[in-house]
């Protein structure tokens, strides 16, 4: 079974300055210890509010490098892109921002895989952190429901794949690239965070079906070896 704490809140402000003050003490013990902070990050906008309170902390920023959990494959500047929302709120700081991909190269999705699990062998695993978000069906990073099978059953050494959701999520209908289950479990701390009681009750199920869960949340987390801070706000 694993080890999961849940932390609820009433809004999402509430919440982020919580979140924020938690990574925010990843980070200095990650440099006092090693030197360095290394983070992998999720995209959508759960984690924006939490990321500009963060922003605002006064770290030694030159020595933490953080990466997106996944990353849609599209031209760069594209408000699709993880990896710019990422540098918007982040880069401002000091911190190394790197993205999975060069945006602007064209690759088919395998090679944007490829690309993607080249870059990710240039950290040091495991991170210091990977935080995770969960869509309306279960999917985390862009590990999707239909097509979960490459990214949670891909070998022990490869950390990314490129992925084709199906169906296209409406919001961003464009082909992926995500970190393995193999690669998101490779972290010293994981955390998730989440909105909404449908969120919830999704997340809750999954957390209970465990390995059987027919959702990638849960099939991602039941295979962790290390506590799980879920954070959760009402709205
Ligand atoms: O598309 C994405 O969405 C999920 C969930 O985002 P949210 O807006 O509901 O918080 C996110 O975890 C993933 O990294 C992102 O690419």
């Amino acid at each position: 079974m694993i080890e999961v704490e849940w932390w609820e809140f009433d809004d999402a402000e509430t919440m982020a300055g919580e979140v924020a003050g938690d990574i925010g003490f990843i980070i200095e013990k990650a440099i006092e210890t090693n030197g360095k902070a290394e983070l992998a990050l999720p995209g959508g906008q759960t984690p924006q509010p939490i990321l500009e309170v963060l922003a605002k902390r006064d770290f030694d920023w030159s020595k933490v490098r953080v990466f997106p959990t996944n990353e849609r494959i599209v031209d760069a500047g594209s408000e699709y892109s993880n990896f710019e929302m990422l540098e918007r709120i982040l880069g401002p700081t000091g911190a190394t921002v790197e993205p999975l991909l060069d945006h602007h190269q064209h690759w088919s999705t395998k090679e944007a895989g490829q690309s993607a699990d080249a870059r990710l062998a240039g950290f040091s695993w495991p991170v210091d952190l990977v935080w995770l978000g969960m869509g309306d069906d279960g999917s985390t990073a862009s590990i999707f429901p239909n097509v979960m099978d490459d990214a949670i059953n891909a070998p022990k050494a490869r950390r990314a794949i490129g992925v084709t959701p199906d169906p296209m999520p409406a919001d961003a209908p464009v082909d992926r690239v995500t970190m393995t289950r193999g690669a998101l479990l490779a972290a010293h701390t994981m955390i998730v965070t989440l909105s909404g009681a449908q969120k919830k009750e999704l997340l809750e199920k999954a957390i209970d079906d465990g390995p059987l869960s027919n959702v990638p949340i849960g099939r991602v987390l039941a295979e962790t070896e290390i506590p799980i801070d879920i954070y959760w706000s009402a709205n």
